[in-house]
């Protein structure tokens, strides 16, 4: 299990680990972490290794010289840009300077970001670390600065991050600065302390690559119990069950998929067909517009008018393709009036959105809730922009859950599942392939199915999230996408994710 602690738990963590230790501790323990990754991905003949560190003017850049100078001292051949502190530099940062000037690396103290970005050129870097920010970045990188990470964002070779990507914001996964700001894209992160949110979602994924958190050994008393998690099959491992010979359709529930206004019939269709192919028992396809008599790729399910189903008697997935009409709204209501547990998915949460009496039904019920917006829909029922949203979706996802009273899974790169009591889980399967209409049609048919067999909401929202986003890594694995892959194509993985799952798991 991985927690992720936000900027302000690190400083605090930090500040008194430092009380324990000898000076500068941390920041050489960070410098030889930093190392110790950049040595795994150099040719096994060092010496023929030439690297690019790039150590900015805080705390970040030191850690930056330490790594140099251990590689340097390793046999590699380093070049060192330097940007000198603006203001009198911390004690450990000078003896971090002191050791990088007496080893063997090149050092060229820069005045500007452009000289920095004339001395990269013309050599073939077997890899760059980036040392220039880390996350006491205060604005946007702009100006020398941004040219300098764009030319790396250029380079095709391996890039090591030193704590953070420069220029990301590592609680929300932002860049700093928003459009005005940039950032750079690293193949590895080597983070310290702890591992941090903003790695994980919105722009983290692309900038952060595969994260390596380093603790530097400070004692485990120091760390607060955390808020927010990587998701992990640890966290809902519990619920998976096998099937039992004397099990039969009713043993594992009823699912009704509500929507299917005219036109967008596809959708309900496509939650239901996961539905059943996740284990529902029995699964229903309810439609606002008028029922077609079955599907005949999956005649198993049974295709009914929404208007003649008792909404008491399954769990109700609600939204895919239900269109914003007055029918509609009057199904919603209906279906929140009932005893069922819900998930709401599309429109449903678009006319939530436009509605406070809805909005006070829906914070009111006491049957299980799970709540799966884009991040649009999000902004609908927050009355903010998607890029607000965007901007902090930790922040977003926790304030929905707190004033709807459910589970939200806030959707996207980096889906985060919050719930009602501030708790949050990031989910870190998945891929690009998923960004295809219906994906989420899909996701919200799986977590009800979920909820059908007796999961918990919570526990169904994890790993709904994660067998959706391992579904879609397998598929890319097997050659398949990430491109053209289609939302149909993802229920057959799903199926056989879940069956992986209660093999290895379920009691
Ligand atoms: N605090 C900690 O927990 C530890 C921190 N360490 C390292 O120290 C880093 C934090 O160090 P700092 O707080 O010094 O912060 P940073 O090194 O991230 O950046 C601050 C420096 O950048 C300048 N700056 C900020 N925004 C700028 C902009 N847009 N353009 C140009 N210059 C800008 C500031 O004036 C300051 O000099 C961590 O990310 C980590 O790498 C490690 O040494 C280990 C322990
Ligand atoms: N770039 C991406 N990386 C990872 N997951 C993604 C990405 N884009 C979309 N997804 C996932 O795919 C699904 C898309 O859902 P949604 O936006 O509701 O699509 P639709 O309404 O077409 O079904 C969500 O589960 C979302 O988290
Ligand atoms: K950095």
């Amino acid at each position: 299990m991985t927690p992720l602690f936000t900027v302000a738990e690190i400083r605090t963590i930090e500040h008194a680990a430092a009380q324990r230790l000898p000076e500068g501790a941390l920041m050489q323990r960070a410098g030889q972490a930093g190392a110790n990754e950049a040595l795994d991905l150099l040719p096994f003949t060092t010496s023929r290794a030439r690297v690019l560190v790039l150590a900015g003017p805080g705390n970040n850049g030191g850690d930056a010289l330490e790594t140099a100078a251990h590689l340097a001292h390793a046999g590699a051949q380093v070049t060192i840009l330097h940007f000198p502190p603006t203001s009198a530099p911390a004690a450990e940062r000078d003896a971090a300077l002191h050791r990088a000037v007496n080893s063997p690396a090149r050092l060229m103290t820069l005045a500007s970001a452009a000289d920095g970005q004339a001395a990269m050129q013309g050599t073939d870097w077997t890899l760059v670390v980036d040392g220039l920010f880390g996350i006491g970045l205060a604005r946007a990188i702009t100006g020398e600065f941004a040219v300098l990470v764009a030319t790396v964002n250029q380079l095709r070779c391996q890039v090591i991050a030193l704590d953070v990507p420069s220029g990301l914001d590592a609680d929300t996964g932002a860049i700093v600065g928003g459009d005005a700001g940039t950032a750079l894209r690293a193949t590895h992160t080597v983070t310290f302390i702890g591992d941090k949110p903003g790695l994980h979602t919105a722009e983290g994924r692309d900038h952060a690559g595969l994260v390596i958190p380093s603790s530097l050994d400070i004692d485990r008393d120091l760390f607060p119990p955390a808020r927010a998690k990587l998701n992990d099959v640890a966290l809902f491992a519990h619920c998976a069950r096998r099937r039992r010979h004397s099990s039969h359709k009713g043993s594992n529930g009823s699912v009704a998929v509500v929507g299917g206004a005219r036109g967008m019939a596809g959708a309900p269709i496509l939650a239901a067909r996961t539905a059943l192919n996740a284990g529902a028992g029995r699964v229903y396809a309810c439609f606002v517009g008028d029922p077609p008599a079955f599907d005949a790729a999956q005649p198993e399910l049974m295709c009914r008018s929404a208007q003649e189903y008792d909404f008491n008697s399954a769990i109700l997935v609600i939204g895919p393709g239900m269109g914003g009409s007055a029918s509609g709204a009057e199904m919603l209501a209906s279906a929140l009036h009932s005893h069922s547990p819900v998930v709401l998915d599309a429109d449903a949460l678009n006319l939530v959105a436009g509605s406070g009496p809805l909005q006070t039904q829906l914070a009111q019920r006491s049957a299980p809730c799970i709540l799966t917006p884009h991040p649009l829909e999000a902004a609908r029922l927050l009355g903010m922009s998607a890029d607000q949203v965007q901007a902090d979706r930790p922040a977003a996802a926790r304030r929905l859950a707190s004033k709807l009273a459910a589970t939200v899974v806030l959707k996207g790169s980096g889906t985060v599942i919050a719930a009602r009591d501030g708790t949050i889980v990031i989910n870190n399967t998945g891929n690009p392939a998923l960004a295809t209409a219906g994906a989420g049609d899909v996701l919200s048919g799986l977590c009800g199915a979920l909820l059908a067999q007796g999961w918990p909401e919570w526990e169904a929202a994890l790993a709904g999230a994660w067998l959706h986003g391992m579904a879609a890594d397998v598929l890319v694995s097997e050659g398949a996408g990430p491109i053209g892959i289609t939302a149909s194509e993802l229920i057959p993985a799903i199926r056989a994710a879940v069956n992986r799952l209660a093999a290895q798991h379920g009691s």
